[in-house]
């Protein structure tokens, strides 16, 4: 078992990362002193792969274990689910002395996040990541949402977990599809922060689509160390904490006007971070190599790269309601070469994508 520290303060937590199932949750649950009243928050597809699993196991050893399972897709992080979830945990007379884990992907982990922090104020939750998007990025860091139909994750709230257990077995029972839409979010590291681990990446294409163990637990890793940093430096994104949002101003923008759902958050991801590539070389912040060397990497691990047809008026709206507008102006993330980045004000976004959009 290996484990890292988020470190914030009272608010610090564990990310505990394991190959041998889910032996050490249960242990790891009474050294934080979680709940003994716990909800388990699943979907559909992920209940009858661990959920029952976990709920045995944690019954065995003497926790009262409710479950709470939600359909199945990104189309359902919303508010009207986000409701079903108030409303049973009404019902199972949960208490501010109850714990909610989030069991599954990001869908399940944000939204169960979200429920964490609104239900009575605030009540305690962790996180049990089961997809590599899960597990090398949204399970960390505390940011919980629902989407709104004008944008995604509008309503949502900073709220830690009390602790993060990865088992990365889970991540054999994933789809092909899913495990490379992981894999966008852990290419978003090295592009950000460390060329090594983007050098790293271009050698082991093949073993991470594959889901070598060896390589799969390193970019878990890694990606989990990188993400515990700047979370610890930065919890509520007001300076580099913005940068973990490369590619995803354009990115949540192609999802939003695809329609939740048809293209996965990590496939949108992948066609931001080129976006974002070819606006840094439009400011002369990298090279033509640079951008051809994202591009060849996002190939390699069969990312379509091509942003689906929508208008330019379109896209600017949608990214007009992102997050990072600030008094009407878009700061937009870019890679400066590979392994740098910075937070760029796009005075005028019209010039700049229709110049990148062509
Ligand atoms: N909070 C954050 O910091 C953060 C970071 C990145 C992404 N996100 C959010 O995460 C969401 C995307 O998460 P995702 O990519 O995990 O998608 P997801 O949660 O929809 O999971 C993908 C699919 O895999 C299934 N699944 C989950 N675990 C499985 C397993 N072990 N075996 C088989 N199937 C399994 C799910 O049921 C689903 O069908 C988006 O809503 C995105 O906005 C949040
Ligand atoms: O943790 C962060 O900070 C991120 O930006 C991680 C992103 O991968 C993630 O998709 C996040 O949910 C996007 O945040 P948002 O604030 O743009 O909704
Ligand atoms: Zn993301």
């Amino acid at each position: 078992m290996e484990q890292l520290s988020v470190g914030l303060g009272d608010r610090s937590y564990q990310i505990l990362i394991t190959h041998h199932g889910f032996s050490g949750l249960s242990e790891e649950l009474q050294r934080i002193q979680f709940p003994g009243k716990v909800v388990i928050v699943t979907n559909t597809t992920v209940l009858p792969l661990y959920g029952s699993l976990v709920s045995q196991l944690l019954t065995e050893s003497g926790y009262d274990v409710e479950q709470i399972v939600v359909e199945d897709g990104e189309s359902y992080k919303n508010a009207e689910t986000l409701n079903t979830i108030y409303t049973r945990l009404i019902e199972l007379g949960c208490d501010r002395h109850s714990g909610i884990i989030a069991l599954g992907g990001g869908v399940v982990g944000d939204m169960a996040g979200y429920a964490a922090a609104t239900f009575l104020r605030g009540i305690p939750f962790v996180q049990i990541p089961t997809t590599v998007l899960a597990q090398v990025d949204s399970s960390v860091g505390g940011k919980t949402a629902i989407n709104h139909p004008l944008g995604k994750n509008l309503i949502g709230a900073f709220y830690q977990p009390w602790a993060v257990f990865i088992n990365v077995a889970t991540l054999e029972t994933l789809d092909q599809r899913n495990v490379l839409a992981g894999i966008a979010e852990v290419i978003k590291y090295g592009v950000m922060f460390d060329e090594t681990f983007f050098s790293w990446l271009e050698e082991h294409v093949e073993p991470l689509l594959s889901l070598d163990t060896e390589a799969l637990a390193y970019a878990v890793r890694r990606s989990c160390e990188l993400k515990a940093e700047v979370v610890a430096a930065d919890e509520r994104e007001s300076s580099v904490r913005a940068v973990l949002n490369f590619g995803h101003t354009f990115g949540h923008a192609v999802e939003q006007l695809s329609g939740y759902g048809t293209v996965l958050h990590g496939e949108a991801v992948a066609i931001g971070m080129l976006v974002a590539a070819n606006v840094s070389r439009l400011m002369e912040l990298c090279q033509d190599s640079d951008v051809e060397r994202l591009t060849r990497l996002l190939e390699a691990f069969g990312f379509v790269t091509q942003p689906p047809p929508f208008s330019l008026e379109d896209y600017l709206a949608a990214m007009g309601r992102d997050k990072k507008v600030h008094g009407g102006i878009l700061r937009f993330i870019v890679n400066v070469g590979i392994g740098e980045s910075r937070i760029v004000s796009l005075e005028d976004p019209e010039s700049v994508f229709k110049s990148v959009l062509g």
